[in-house]
């Protein structure tokens, strides 16, 4: 039988799946790694831990099945990381996350010296903390020594891919996640490397998504136990290859992923649109495509960040068992979900998260909707701004771990009110990624004919009234929580954990 398998790099786990020419996913694998968090703001991972782990995770994956023939693999990755290499390609430092924000400084330093308009112009979007070249002008900025002695940047998913291959590239996807991609003429920018120091000889070389760069190493393949003819295709972004195993392949299409992070995606054709950089716009894995996305920085991760603290003993199944015993409300406790600061609709960094109206009579069951509620509520304020910008959403994708859950699937229906799909697998990542090693292998023309096979939908829910009218009256009181507690946070910040 003959097999693809899709590798997403996520942030709590490398997740493998091996999918059949049908789309059946025949095994899958996860396995849990760690964050670094030293001080507030920071989130590191060791890159050689991302690729234990995914050898490990590849050998189990294939082992069970007999005589599979895999003809092609491919990557989805958590985006923006930075990962340093020095002129022998040795890791320089742990890589610096995507949700690590100690970069406010040097995001002000990027509009101090290229200006916001002219920023929007070549990348699409506004410097954020979390993106990579603010980590680029970090290091330059705090480990000079070590900074000097980089010779290569590279992202999460491309060092696995360099890795597993030995050889060293960036695809559009995820180079449009840098502040270093000029996203309508897709290529690094000369002009931003120059005004930052950065060498263009620092930034790998650029492909497509779709593009095949070779096989495994030898190496590689005898360790997974796999023929080293297989090919291996570029990959993409997290995001692009969630649109892509979600299907998000043509205009009015929305995603809502809940992995780590929380994100609200949608289709675009052109590169043109403005959005004045209230939501992200990055480079599609459908080549010559787009999508624009707003992000809740601590989705999934508010509920594990409870769970750890508050229900260690329990699985997430169990800490949501009753989710639906508390009414809408959660009994007048409001939660917002910045715990690491947060992105959209707010870019603030320093943002810390509340619960608001704590009651002697609240139970732990209460804290937990309240969670849930807040994580959604983040996610509606991204929706909220597509609307207002004239898109018409009435149908949304739901995938990633938040969509493992029935219960959560209807309150994201009632908040976004919205007909909310899960489809048949929730990795959407793995499955975009196993999508462009199928397309690559030839099993088909193109991503929307792979998606006819590939994608199926296990269950539709649809909003119910009443509650939309509930969550209506609560959004606005959600909402007034941000501007109330922001002054607040930043005086708190001189307590946190240094
Ligand atoms: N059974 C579940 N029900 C609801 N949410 C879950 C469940 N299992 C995991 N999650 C949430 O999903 C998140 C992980 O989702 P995933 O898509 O695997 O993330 P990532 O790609 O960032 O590694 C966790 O942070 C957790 O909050
Ligand atoms: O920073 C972003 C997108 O801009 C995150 O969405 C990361 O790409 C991490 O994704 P998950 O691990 O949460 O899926």
């Amino acid at each position: 039988m003959n097999y693809v398998i899709g590798i997403d790099l996520g942030t709590s786990a490398v997740k493998v799946l091996l999918v059949d020419k049908e789309g059946e996913i025949r095994n899958e694998i996860s396995k849990d790694y760690p964050l670094i968090q030293e001080r507030t703001g920071y989130s590191e991972q060791d890159p050689e831990v991302w690729v234990e782990k995914t050898l490990e995770a590849l050998q189990e994956l294939v082992e069970p099945i007999e005589n599979a023939s895999i003809e092609g693999i491919s990557f989805a990755g958590q985006m923006h990381g930075l990962v340093l290499l020095d002129e022998t390609n040795q890791v320089l430092r742990n890589a610096i996350l995507w949700n690590d924000t100690r970069t406010t400084k040097q995001c002000e330093t990027i509009y101090e010296i290229v200006g916001e308009d002219q920023l929007l112009k070549i990348t699409k979007n506004p410097a954020l903390e979390g993106f990579t070249l603010p980590k680029l002008l970090w290091v330059k900025e705090n480990e000079r020594e070590l900074f000097d002695r980089a010779a290569t940047f590279l992202l999460p998913k491309d060092y696995l891919r360099y890795r597993l291959t030995g050889k060293i590239h960036s695809e559009f996807s995820d180079a449009a996640g840098t502040l270093l991609l000029d996203a309508a003429q897709k290529e690094w920018s000369r002009e931003l490397c120059e005004q930052f120091g950065i060498s263009l000889d620092m930034c790998p070389p650029l492909i497509e998504s779709s593009a095949c760069i070779g096989t495994l190493s030898d190496d590689t393949a005898r360790y997974i136990g796999v023929s080293p003819s297989v090919q291996v295709f570029a990959g993409g972004a997290d995001n692009a290859c969630g649109a892509i195993g979600a299907g998000i392949l043509s205009e009015g299409e929305t995603l809502c992923s809940i992995g780590t992070s929380g994100v609200v995606l949608s289709y675009e054709e052109s590169s043109d649109l403005d959005f004045e950089g209230k939501v992200h716009y990055f480079n599609h894995g459908k080549e010559n495509a787009y999508y624009t996305m707003g992000v809740t920085l601590a989705a999934g991760d508010s509920l594990s960040w409870f769970k750890r603290v508050f229900a260690k003993e329990m699985t997430f199944d169990q800490m949501l068992e009753q989710l639906d015993d508390t009414p809408i409300g959660s009994h007048g406790l409001l939660f917002t979900p910045y715990i690491v600061g947060e992105r959209t609709p707010h870019a603030d960094a320093a943002i810390r998260a509340s619960f608001i109206g704590m009651d002697s009579s609240h139970t732990k069951n209460d804290f937990v909707r309240a969670v849930i509620e807040g994580i959604t509520f983040s996610l509606n304020d991204s929706i909220q701004i597509f609307r207002d910008n004239g898109k018409i959403i009435d149908k949304v994708v739901s995938i990633g771990g938040g969509a493992k859950n029935k219960d959560w699937l209807q309150i994201q229906a009632d908040v976004f009110n919205a007909r909310v799909v899960r489809l048949s697998s929730e990795q959407g990542p793995g499955m975009g990624a196993a999508m462009l090693a199928a397309k690559g292998c030839g099993w088909f023309e193109t991503l929307e004919e792979c998606a006819e096979v590939f994608i199926s939908t296990k269950e539709i829910v649809d909003p119910i009234e009443e509650n939309v009218e509930r969550y209506q009256k609560l959004y606005p009181i959600y909402q007034q929580v941000y501007e109330q507690t922001k002054g607040l946070n930043s005086k708190l910040h001189e307590f946190r954990k240094q």
